[in-house]
């Protein structure tokens, strides 16, 4: 039946709803079953919304999802969220507490029942996941725990010259050699043709990035000689990302989609250059006094391996982790050979270390994602290396064999796997065995010049892959396999859309509950004070005469984050926290008076993002004014050029330094997790990489013991927002003319009651 005309109980507060005026598509997502045309008739006179909830329940084809659906419907009609009878009643009268009373018993009821269902979507989201799960890895597991992929890369336009064809890809599993000397074949998992792009070979190695998610162990290697694309395949380009970015976006959509598992990374990056462990995230040494920490590989009681005093940073995003991988990177040893110009000597290993908890039963699940460029695997002979490009190689070489050998002895299942012959596989002991999942891309070149060396590459893939030429299977065998892996994946993408709408519809219930909460919020503080009332009470309280209540304004809700977080938003909270005033100095009145400082009515400045951390100069001296920004300049001790240009070159370390490097006067010092103001007990938050950068050459007159408007603190809250705090007066000093003298940034903030706090970083 289609309803045609309807009433909300309370005409006051949304007045008629003509439903003749809706769509036509509008009503036939509404229609009720005939069986209920009773129930709709009885309910002109309640709430339509308490009607919805009364029905639910009494059929299965009305689910909360169809009440949804009609309360949103009303909402976009009416213009006013919908509520049920007593919220109704309540809101065109405020003031009766009577209603207070039922809206919030009311609204207790339906935080209860959405929280009932919410419990209910987690537990099926759960098993929907362990589905998922189980029927992924049994596809890997037919695919195989260790995979070789082949991956031919193009001519280089350098190679345009080059006799075309003696590396071809005969199908998507064979490469073909037809040399003039050589004709082989090798079969692989996959080979991507010299065409293929980054999206083709991600495509294959996502499933294993999920399975790293899902508690495995995942190594993921790029092997083959000296220019034949591990890098690439790895790193790709701004353009064209490869399998680091890709992998490292796909870990934080997956953690920003599945709001029932809490995921944590944190990244490491390390190398194996000839021989000896290297952490990538520290800075070299620069001279030979400078004490470096000794990595070394420790095996824990169950078998987890660990690298002590390797350097690991929690990654909260993909932008912080890229910037790390990109540090890391810029650290790691090439050299010029005559096959590459920046080859890679060493070893590059990324780890990712995955913790992954489920709130709901507090299990803890954790795992490794190694990602990694491994040296060049070119014959000596052949790039005429010498000293000491010849001993890198030489060292490469020898890891590599160990490598192949581990794999080899893994795949043939032998009792006895020589992990111990490098450091390269001990380090990838727990990673590479039982329960873990290892995928190798071999690179080879499509050139003749190279076809010695493409050999050898494909022969040691074949070596890894743990077979020979021929098939290991006969067709029968073939044809089960890849009837019970469609058949999986079959299962597998079932699986995988239940969870996203399991996740969806957690998602939309959690920002509904978070509604539900913040009204109900709202109603016990209505029930408690009165609204827009101005009222005398006692001073002790904190509230004056003629003072007004904060208004209490709808707010963001975050599904999830407890709901003083998210209810009630004072006007106090537009100002930073540490410039709310406490309870003892809202007492005291504070002259607000109108400062004419040019930086307080400047637009706010520029700020853009950077790989470091501040650039500020600044030099110190005689005050003259600025004709560009109206400041008082101080020339008297104005620093050189060359002191300048030094300040200028070395960036502003990123991260926060020791914490005896605050200047004389400081009150503050700094830790990892950024400045503690000593003397105020308060610890800021650390001091981001988006930067607001100063005009060069203008020292910032302090203004801290100026008063400013409101309306300046907003403006500049809006501008210094990169910083955390509210930056009033900045100065910078250089102590000593090397690069690596100490730079000092002091910030003056002043807040609103009239104190100031400097910061020295
Ligand atoms: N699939 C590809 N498509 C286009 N260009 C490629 C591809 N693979 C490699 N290249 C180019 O080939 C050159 C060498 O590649 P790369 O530096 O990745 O080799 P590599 O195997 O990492 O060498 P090394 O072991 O010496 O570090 C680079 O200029 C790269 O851009």
């Amino acid at each position: 039946m289609h309803l045609t005309s309807m009433h909300i109980g309370d005409s006051s507060l949304s007045g008629e709803i003509c439903w003749e005026d809706c769509s036509t598509e509008i009503m036939r997502t509404i229609i009720i079953p005939d069986e209920q045309d009773d129930n709709v008739k009885q309910m002109s006179p309640l709430s339509l919304s308490q009607s919805l909830d009364s029905l639910l329940g009494s059929k299965s084809s009305l689910t909360t999802e169809w009440a949804d659906s009609v309360r949103s419907i009303m909402n976009s009609a009416c213009g006013s969220p919908m509520t049920c009878n007593s919220c109704t009643v309540s809101l065109s009268s405020s003031s009766d507490g009577d209603n207070a009373h039922n809206r919030q018993e009311c609204l207790d009821r339906e935080i209860g029942k959405l929280e009932e269902e919410l419990s209910v979507l987690r537990t099926a989201l759960e098993v929907s996941n362990s589905l998922r799960r189980s029927s992924l890895n049994r596809i890997l597991d037919l695919k195989g725990n260790i995979r070789v992929f082949c991956r031919i890369r193009p001519f280089l336009p350098a190679e345009k010259h080059a006799r075309p064809g003696p590396v071809t890809n005969a199908s998507e599993n064979w490469v073909k050699i037809s040399g003039r000397n050589s004709r082989k074949e090798f079969e692989f998992d996959k080979v991507f043709q010299p065409n293929s792009v980054q999206d083709d070979v991600f495509a294959e190695i996502e499933p294993i990035i999920r399975s790293a998610l899902d508690g495995h162990n995942v190594c993921i290697f790029a092997y083959g000689q000296t220019g034949s694309g591990k890098t690439f395949t790895m790193e790709g380009s701004n353009d064209d990302p490869g399998v680091v970015p890709r992998s490292l976006r796909r870990l934080f959509e997956e953690a920003s989609y599945d709001t029932n598992i809490q995921y944590s990374y944190s990244l490491s990056m390390l190398e194996v250059y000839k021989g000896s462990l290297r952490d990538l995230l520290v800075a070299r040494p620069t001279r030979h006094t400078d004490a470096t920490k000794c990595l070394s590989i420790q095996m824990g009681s169950k078998g987890f391996i660990e690298v002590e005093n390797l350097t690991e940073i929690p990654i909260a995003d993909v932008k912080e982790a890229s910037r790390l991988y990109l540090k890391g990177s810029r650290r790691r040893s090439t050299a010029w050979t005559n096959a590459n110009d920046t080859s890679s000597r060493s070893h590059c290993l990324l780890r990712i270390n995955i913790v992954c908890k489920s709130p709901h039963d507090n299990k803890k699940r954790m795992s490794k994602l190694w990602l990694i460029d491994l040296g060049g695997s070119e014959r000596l002979l052949k790039t005429n290396a010498q000293g000491l490009t010849m001993e890198e190689g030489r060292a490469i070489n020898i890891s590599l064999s160990a490598l192949g050998d581990v794999i080899s002895a893994l795949h043939k299942r032998r009792p006895h796997v020589p992990y111990r012959n490098s450091k390269l596989t001990q380090i990838l002991r727990d990673s590479l065995g039982d329960n873990s999942k290892t995928l190798m891309l071999v690179h080879v070149s499509p050139t003749e010049t190279d076809l010695g060396e493409t050999i050898c590459s494909l022969s040691f893939a074949t070596r890894v892959r743990g077979t020979h030429l021929g098939h290991d299977l006969s067709a029968d065998a073939e044809k089960l396999k890849a009837a019970a892996m469609s058949e999986l994946s079959k299962q597998n993408s079932i699986h995988e859309s239940e969870c996203q709408l399991l996740c969806n519809k957690i998602k939309s219930l959690n920002l509904l509950l978070g509604e539900k909460r913040c009204s109900l919020e709202q109603v016990k503080n209505e029930k408690m004070l009165p609204r827009d009332t101005s009222f005398t009470t006692n001073p002790q309280q904190g509230v004056s005469v003629g003072d007004t209540l904060p208004s209490l304004s709808p707010c963001n809700i975050d599904s999830e984050k407890p709901e003083t977080d998210s209810c009630a938003i004072s006007p106090l909270r537009k100002v930073p926290r540490f410039m709310s005033p406490t309870a003892s100095s809202r007492g005291k009145k504070s002259p607000i008076v109108l400062c004419d400082h040019p930086m307080m009515t400047q637009q706010p400045p520029m700020t853009f993002t950077s790989g470091y951390s501040k650039r500020i100069v600044a030099p110190r001296g005689v005050l003259t004014d600025s004709p560009r920004t109206g400041l008082k300049i101080d020339t008297r001790n104005d620093i050189t050029n060359s002191k300048r240009k030094l300040m200028e070159r070395s960036p502003w370390p990123a991260t926060a330094k020791k914490p005896d490097q605050s200047a004389d006067n400081s009150v503050c010092t700094t830790t990892s997790e950024g400045p503690v103001d000593k003397t105020f007990g308060i610890k800021e938050t650390p001091t981001p990489t988006k930067f607001t950068e100063l005009p060069t050459n203008d020292v910032l007159t302090p203004i801290s013991h100026s008063k400013v408007t409101e309306e300046h603190y907003s403006r500049i809250l809006a501008a210094e927002r990169s910083i955390s705090k509210l930056a009033v007066s900045v100065s910078s000093s250089v102590r000593g003319s090397s690069p690596r003298s100490r730079r000092r940034l002091s910030l003056d903030c002043s807040s609103m009651n009239g104190t100031t706090k400097r910061f020295v970083f």
